[in-house]
């Protein structure tokens, strides 16, 4: 039996959570405190010392900050052997490289990176990732409340990688666009050649549609959050699954298979 299993076979897995007063971390921390095999050992929001999350003996850290401040969260976490589950967007590859090579140094430890822990979420990743062979055209609009500090979102970044990358594979040329002159930011963003459009208004929580075409026909897939509640049992499934997976995990597909 490895240190990890010993110490889940002997009581709740320790648990502190980063953004804690944040509309995430709130969530994050009563899914925490409901579950009957965590304990949440600490919270810690801005101003708070990161030493509370050591002092109290977490074993897994809960990442819900901002993309400016989660890199040092992280390496943090690395350097203090805990494991981290992270939802804080803003991770290119640049930046998950340099994930990779601070865990190359601690063999043992595990971080979870997921864009969106939303279940139904990440099925649309999965089912737009399948769909995008057989379309020569497709478009991503994410829509989110307008307090979110970063455009376009995490999930919309990370779909259209994955769109980009299946249509590659396929063998697929550019998306067919005559626009010519155009005002700046009317077709939205270019991430790996698919445009991505985001919205922001108040009533909305976090919304992602994927519009592929075909001579004839569309198809929309498109997820709903409504309550951050969503996100709840995808991060509870990462914590538990955290210590027995070293290196990083990126996405919650792993886990649910
Ligand atoms: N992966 C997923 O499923 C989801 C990811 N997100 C992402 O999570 C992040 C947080 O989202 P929200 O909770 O809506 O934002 P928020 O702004 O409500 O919360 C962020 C919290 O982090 C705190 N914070 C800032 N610097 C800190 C530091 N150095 N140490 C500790 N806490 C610090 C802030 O004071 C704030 O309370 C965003 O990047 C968002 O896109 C949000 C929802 C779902
Ligand atoms: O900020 C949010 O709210 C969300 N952020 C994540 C993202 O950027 O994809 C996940 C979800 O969309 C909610």
């Amino acid at each position: 039996m490895t240190d990890e299993q010993e110490k889940g076979a002997t009581g709740p897995i320790r648990v502190g959570v980063l953004g804690a007063r944040g509309r995430m971390g709130i969530e994050v921390c009563k899914a925490v405190d409901g579950a009957a095999d965590m304990e949440l050992v600490a919270t810690v929001d801005q101003g708070d010392p990161l030493s509370a999350v050591a002092d109290a003996g977490a074993q897994v850290v809960v990442d819900f900050t901002t993309p400016d401040v989660v890199m040092d969260n992280l390496r943090w976490c690395v350097d203090q052997g805990v494991h981290a589950v992270v939802g804080t967007t803003g991770f290119t590859g640049q930046r998950l490289d340099q994930v990779r090579g601070w865990l190359g140094g601690r063999p043992e430890l595990g971080v979870v990176i997921a864009p969106n822990f939303g279940i139904g979420a990440v099925l649309m990743m999965q089912f737009a990732t399948r769909a995008a062979r057989h379309f020569e055209s497709v478009e991503i609009i994410e829509q989110h409340h307008p307090r979110k500090l970063d455009a376009p979102s995490g999930t919309a970044t990370h779909t259209a990688r994955l769109v980009a990358a299946a249509r590659a594979e396929a063998g697929l040329g550019p998306v067919p666009d005559a626009t010519a002159d155009e005002v700046a930011g009317a077709r939205g963003a270019d991430i790996d050649g698919v445009r991505v459009h985001a919205v922001r208004a108040t009533g909305l929580l976090a919304h992602q549609e994927v519009l592929f075409g075909t001579i004839g026909e569309t198809l929309t897939i498109r997820h709903d959050s409504y309550d951050r509640v969503s996100f709840m049992p995808g991060v509870l499934l990462a914590v538990r699954a955290v210590p027995g997976r070293p290196g990083l995990t990126l996405g919650l597909d792993p886990l649910l298979d």
